[in-house]
């Protein structure tokens, strides 16, 4: 909040991940990574956010120069807590890298990384990356436990998991939604700055852009289907103006 009361700006980071699977659904380069992310700059995001996952199903090592040439929006890298992703972001240094949890098998990032049970695993990976300028971003679940970790870790920015509010329905989703709020407020009262993310829509981004402490969104998938009826500068757009609207 500033001075006023008032929520501050709501930066909106456009994950183009599904952009590149629906690429490497065909092995070639289309549709275009970086033509997206000139789109997606042009229609008023803050950021562009690409998830490198270790199988490579989407987004792949090469995109990230191809990235960064195409806009000059900081890149969120999200990463698993590896070695390999380690040396990957310090090689090519984004503006921001997001410790996300893996599994292989997965169909999509089912939970927040477990920061207080890995403290001591995931010490060394945020402070390199923040000896090399990188802000570190810990995708957690809105638990009081997980920002106490980020708190020990030294970590700038959690970035909260929305799967389960987007899921939840009825009196469900009002308890996981005070829960985000809540763990806002506790984050940004304790120095550090939150954002969310995850199955994030038009329809159930309003109460989650509202909340004042929430400094950034950060969303994809539903964009980028969305994209395919009413096109990526739309879709963006619209989104742009729903989180507007809640401030
Ligand atoms: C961490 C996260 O939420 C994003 O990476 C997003 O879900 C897109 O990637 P996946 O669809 O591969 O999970
Ligand atoms: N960290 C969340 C993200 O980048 C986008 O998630 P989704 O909108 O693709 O579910």
């Amino acid at each position: 909040m500033n001075a006023a009361g008032q929520p501050g700006p709501l930066r909106l980071g456009v994950n183009i991940d599904h952009v590149a699977t629906i690429r490497n659904a065909r092995g070639g380069d289309h549709p275009d990574l970086t033509r997206a992310v000139r789109i997606v700059s042009d229609a008023g995001a803050d950021g562009i956010t690409a998830h490198l996952r270790e199988d490579r199903r989407h987004v792949r090592d090469a995109d990230l120069d191809r990235i960064r040439e195409a806009t000059d929006l900081p890149l969120n890298l999200e990463m698993a807590a590896t070695e390999e992703m380690l040396e990957i972001a310090l090689r090519h240094r984004p503006a921001a890298a997001c410790l996300v949890p893996e599994k292989r098998e997965e169909r999509t990032t089912e939970g927040g990384l477990d920061a207080a049970g890995q403290q001591e695993r995931l010490a060394g990976t945020v402070a390199r990356l923040q000896d090399a300028g990188i802000r570190v971003s810990l995708f957690i679940e809105a638990e009081e436990r997980q920002i106490a970790a980020a708190m020990k870790l030294g970590a700038p920015v959690v970035e909260l998991h929305t799967g389960r509010y987007a899921h939840a329905t009825g009196p469900a989703r009002t308890r996981e939604l005070q829960r985000i709020c809540d763990m806002a407020a506790l984050a940004a009262k304790n120095g550090i700055e939150p954002h969310a993310g995850h199955g994030l829509t038009y329809d159930n981004v309003q109460p989650i852009a509202a909340i004042p402490q929430l400094r950034e969104l950060n969303i994809g998938h539903f964009l980028v289907g969305e994209a395919l009826f009413k096109g990526l500068d739309e879709a963006v757009r619209q989104m742009r103006s729903i989180m507007d609207e809640a401030r």
